[in-house]
C-alpha cells in the first residue's frame, strides 16, 4: 500500500518543471519534499491531486494508476489535502467546513457532523466547533483545514506549507499533530515545506528538488551532509532556513 510517483516530467511548452521525478510513500510514514524557490514543489502537488496532468510518467495509488482521475475521485481513493491558503468556506461555521467534506465523500450529514466533532477533539480543537470561519485566527485556520482533511480517515495526506507564517511555538504545535497523523491515524503523510528543520526533523526520507529534478534523498543525516542540497539552496558556504534548527 503506498503512493507512488513514477518517473514524472511535466513541461511547459519547453520548460521542464519535473523531469523523471520518482517518490515513494508508505501509510504511516512521513516524507518530506523540500526545495528551493520555483523546484517544482507545488507542480508536484497539482500532478498528485490531479490538478494536473503529467507530460510522461504515473501516479499510482495503491496499485491503482490514478493518472487523470479528477481530485474528487482521488479524495475518495484515500488522499486528502490540504491548501496553502485555508479555503474555508467563511459563511458557515467549523463543524460546517468539516460537515461539508464529508457529505462530499458520500456520507450523511449527520454522520458527517459526528465526524467532524470526531475530528476536531482528536486535534484539540473541539471548542472551535461553532465559530464561524471568518476571522479564525491564522493558526487555527490552518489546523481547521488539516483536521477537514482528516474527514473520514484518509490512507496518505499531504500537507502543502502547512508551517508557513507560523511562530516557532506554533510549527512545534504542528509538528506534534503531524507526527500523530502517521502514528495514530496509520496515514501516510507528505510533508512539503520550506521549513526545512521541520521537515528534516520529522520525516522518515526526504526528497531534494532543483530545478524540477530530485537532486537527493536519505534520512536526516544524509541530507544535512549533502553539499548539492546546500549549493542548491543559498550557495554552498549556506544551509537552507531553518536547517540548523533540524
Ligand atoms: N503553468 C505554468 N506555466 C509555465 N511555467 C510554470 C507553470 N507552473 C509552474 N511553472 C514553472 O515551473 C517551475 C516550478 O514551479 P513550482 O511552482 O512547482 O515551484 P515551487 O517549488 O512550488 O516553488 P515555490 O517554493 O516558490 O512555491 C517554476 O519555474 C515555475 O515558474
Amino acid at each position: 500500500m503506498s503512493l507512488e510517483l513514477e518517473s514524472i516530467s511535466v513541461a511547459f511548452g519547453g520548460f521542464k518543471a519535473l523531469d523523471d521525478v520518482t517518490i515513494s510513500l508508505k501509510k504511516a510514514e512521513i516524507v518530506g519534499l523540500i526545495g528551493p524557490n520555483g523546484a517544482g514543489k507545488t507542480t508536484c502537488v497539482n500532478i498528485i491531486t490531479g490538478f494536473q496532468d503529467p507530460t510522461s510518467g504515473t501516479v499510482m495509488l495503491d496499485g491503482q494508476d490514478i493518472n487523470a482521475k479528477a481530485p474528487y475521485d482521488i479524495r475518495r481513493r484515500g488522499l486528502a489535502r490540504t491548501f496553502q491558503a485555508g479555503r474555508l468556506f467563511s459563511g458557515l461555521d467549523v463543524l460546517d467546513n468539516l460537515a461539508v467534506t464529508g457529505v462530499g465523500l458520500g456520507h450523511s450529514r449527520r454522520a458527517s457532523e459526528d465526524e467532524a466533532l470526531r475530528v476536531l477533539s482528536w486535534m484539540g480543537a473541539g471548542h472551535l466547533a461553532e465559530l464561524p470561519a471568518a476571522g479564525l485566527p491564522y493558526t487555527d485556520e490552518r489546523r481547521v483545514g488539516i483536521a477537514r482533511a482528516l474527514m473520514f480517515a484518509p490512507d496518505y495526506l499531504l500537507l502543502d506549507e502547512p508551517a508557513a507564517g507560523m511562530s516557532e511555538t506554533e510549527a512545534d504545535d504542528l509538528a506534534q499533530i503531524i507526527r500523530r497523523i502517521a502514528d495514530e491515524l496509520n496515514c501516510g503523510v507528505l510533508l512539503i515545506e520550506h521549513n526545512v528543520g521541520l521537515v528534516l526533523s520529522l520525516s522518515n526520507h526526504v526528497y531534494v528538488l532543483d530545478a524540477g529534478k530530485i537532486i537527493e534523498e536519505g534520512d536526516k543525516t544524509e541530507i544535512l551532509a549533502s553539499q548539492a542540497v546546500r549549493e542548491a539552496y543559498l550557495g554552498a558556504e549556506h544551509a537552507p532556513e531553518n536547517m540548523e534548527h533540524a
